[in-house]
């Protein structure tokens, strides 16, 4: 596939165009770490899985803090809710985080959340739902497992949300088909929801580079009105730096949150 130059060459946020109402905003991998004012963490639940509030996640809605064990801003990770326990009143999330299973969802989350690269352990069964702070403001993630049994439940919170982040195995080609089936399906319904694609796992050797990810993804056919961005990010080794595309998404994460409030 064409491109493969590109990621070797490491632009640091090599492209951001707009064309006709679409944001394509293209970062390397390869970018130097940036020093950073560390976050204020809210600190990460990484026991066994229990049984939490269920998510609802709402545009427009009274943004709260999720409370799971007592304590405020904890991630958590429980079974996926039943429909009836959606409806109770828990408090509200912004942004969804989906993918097929081993795409490095929840290995993103906690990159986020603790600044540091940081692998997950297991695979998510159910939701992993995490607070992030920046600055001041305060963005709330649920990732759904992205395993066959969890994703019927992808579509339940998607009109709820405020950005909508799907996250892929760059080296994955056997299931990138699968993955962008999987995507386009999941954003037909609403041509406005901003998108952020994570090419994870840039590191990878045989990882395709972010064009043909673009490509793989079908991206191009991906709505006028759309914010769509696509980031490569990687995460290797525990402890190091957080990598400055994903501090870049981060924050642009969390500017599409305030203006879609
Ligand atoms: N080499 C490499 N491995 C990664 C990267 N991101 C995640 N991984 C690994 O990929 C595996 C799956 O990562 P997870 O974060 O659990 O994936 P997930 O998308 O949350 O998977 P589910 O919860 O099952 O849906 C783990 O072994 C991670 O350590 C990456 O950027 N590079
Ligand atoms: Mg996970």
């Amino acid at each position: 596939m064409a491109g493969r130059g590109v990621r070797m060459v490491g632009l640091a946020a090599a492209a951001a165009a707009m064309t006709a109402g679409v944001f394509y905003a293209v970062w390397s991998y390869v970018s130097s770490p940036r020093t950073a004012p560390e976050p204020e963490l809210p600190g990460t639940h990484q026991g066994e899985p229990r049984t939490a509030s269920p998510p609802q996640m709402g545009r427009k809605e009274k943004k709260e803090v999720l409370v799971v064990g007592g304590k405020k801003d904890e991630s958590s990770t429980s079974v996926v809710p039943t429909q009836k326990q959606s409806q109770d009143k828990v408090p509200n999330k912004q942004v969804l985080v989906l993918g097929l299973d081993g795409a490095g969802k929840t290995s993103v989350l906690h990159t986020l959340t603790t600044n540091k690269v940081q692998h997950s352990s297991a695979p998510t069964q159910g939701f992993n739902a995490v607070c992030i702070h920046t600055g001041d403001v305060q963005v709330e993630f649920l990732e759904i497992g992205g395993s066959e049994p969890f994703r019927s439940y992808w579509k339940m919170y998607l009109s709820k949300v405020l950005v909508l982040i799907f996250v892929v195995d760059s080296a994955d080609h056997r299931r990138l088909p699968d993955a962008k089936q999987h995507l386009h399906q999941l954003i037909q319904k609403d041509p406005a929801l901003p998108l952020v694609v994570f090419a994870n796992k840039q590191d990878l050797e045989d990882a395709y580079c972010i064009t043909d990810i673009h490509e793989a993804l079908g991206l191009s056919e991906i709505g006028d009105d759309r914010k769509l961005f696509l980031f490569g990010t990687h995460i290797t080794k525990n402890g190091s730096d957080i990598p400055s595309s994903m501090q870049d998404a981060r924050e642009l994460i969390t500017q599409l949150v305030l203006e879609a409030q």
